[in-house]
């Protein structure tokens, strides 16, 4: 038996930090680009689960599996020539732990990233779908449309799927939250944090305006070594979260490209730093997160009522939101919108006929910048173009969309 599951990328386009808090929003966007697991059973009871990514060198990972005492456990066995999956290992070990079988079949695994997860080579080919980049995942440059989260999502399905005496069904809404909230476990479990979850709930619900969970439910996990684990897992992704998720999705019309511009930021030495500043400077700090989110809700609102005539409302929205951000990151000391991020998105949204728009997004610094503009091959074609020109010509157009 075989069983294939797929799940999105992500952009946050708007609430990134805001979304940390589950009093604020995050308004985030499902993206074409997807990572797809596919896994085979067989009939052995070795109990071993093989891992392949065949687009990366060295990227082949095998797992002995236990259980005892209500436990799963997962070891990678020994091989010198590939380094760890601390996602994949992390993930196949909640599921087996959530599902608590006694018998584990063993099973074949491969994973296959869309392109635009990570940056390919220049080349005067558009590369094949799936393009095996011959280098280890590690040196491989990623993009920023969130490739663990949507790699532990799939992967969490396609583990229910296979081992589940009474496999899940992402078509029904109860099954589907219960993905949701397994994924989120072993995504948060691999990270060694809990963040605010908004690409785990974008690989599970697609494009959504979205609010945190409460990091408490997580945060009462003990480690999956524990004597007991299995059930309070259980009890935890069984039970109701107060999660937030408001359907949404690009509006008709305008499409949103990423520009990947090769380079990469620390995402969690930013979020240490807007939120030490959040709590040194409380009133301050309330004040423009009420502010940023209000403007967000207004490009939210804009969105879900776009046409023609409201173009430029949308424009003078995604500059307002862009000022609130370098406002907030002057005075958290954290370069969210950096002068370059700045010249490019200006430049972009002053020069290339049919542009809405441009944030950087999600944490913002040096990551992929996001554009908002009119879906149609002129404006695709006049971007790309622009960006093909700008600077030292490292900014490239991403396919998906
Ligand atoms: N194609 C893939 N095959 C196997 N593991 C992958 C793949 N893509 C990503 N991963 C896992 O996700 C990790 C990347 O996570 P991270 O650095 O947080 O990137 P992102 O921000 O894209 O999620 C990799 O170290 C690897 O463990
Ligand atoms: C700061 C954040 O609110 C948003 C970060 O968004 P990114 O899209 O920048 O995330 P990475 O791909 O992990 O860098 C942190 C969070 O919400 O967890």
């Amino acid at each position: 038996m075989s069983v294939a599951v797929s799940a999105p990328g992500k952009v946050l386009l708007a609430g990134g930090y805001l979304v940390l808090d589950k009093n604020y929003s995050g308004l985030v966007f499902g993206l074409s680009a997807r990572i797809h697991t596919i896994s085979t059973i067989s009939a052995s009871e070795t109990g071993a689960i093989v891992v392949r990514s065949p687009q990366f060198s060295n990227a082949t990972w095998t797992y002995a599996l236990s259980s005892s005492g209500g436990g799963v456990f997962v070891e990678q066995v020994a091989d010198k020539d590939s380094s760890d999956n601390t996602f994949v290992q992390t993930t196949i070990r909640y599921v087996l732990s959530y599902l608590s079988l006694s018998k584990i079949l063993s099973s074949e695994i491969t994973i296959l990233a869309d392109n635009d997860y990570y940056s390919q080579p220049t080349s005067t080919t558009p590369p094949q779908r799936f393009n095996n980049l011959n280098v280890p995942l590690s040196s491989a440059h990623k993009t920023g449309l969130g490739s663990s989260a949507a790699l532990v999502t799939s992967l969490t399905a396609c583990l229910l799927q296979t081992y589940s005496p009474t496999p899940l069904q992402p078509s029904v809404s109860s099954d589907l939250t219960k993905i949701h909230n397994l994924s989120q476990a072993a995504h948060c479990a691999a990270q060694g944090k809990i963040g605010s979850g908004f690409d785990v709930a974008a690989a599970v619900f697609g494009s959504c305006v979205y609010r945190r969970f409460s990091p408490s439910i997580l945060q009462a996990l003990p480690e999956a070594s524990t004597p007991g684990f299995s059930r309070e897992l259980r009890e935890a992704v069984d039970r109701s979260w107060d999660m937030g998720i408001e359907m949404t999705k690009i509006p008709g019309g305008v499409r949103v490209i990423m520009g990947d511009v090769d380079c990469g930021s620390s995402t969690p030495g930013m979020v240490k730093k807007v939120l030490a500043w959040r709590e040194s400077e409380k009133e301050a700090a309330g004040k423009r997160w009420d502010e940023i989110e209000r403007v967000n809700r207004g490009l939210i609102d804009l969105l879900a009522q776009l046409n023609e005539g409201n173009h430029e409302s949308v424009r003078k929205q995604i500059l307002d939101i862009r000022k609130n951000i370098r406002a907030m990151g002057g005075a958290a000391g954290v370069p969210i919108e950096p002068e370059e991020q700045t010249k490019l998105l200006d430049a972009v949204s002053t020069g290339v006929p049919g542009v809405l728009g441009g944030v950087v997004p999600g944490a913002g610094g040096h990551d992929a910048v996001a554009f908002v503009i009119k879906d149609d091959e002129k404006t695709v074609t006049a971007l790309k173009e622009f960006l093909a020109k700008w600077g030292d010509g490292k900014v490239k157009a991403l396919e998906t969309r």
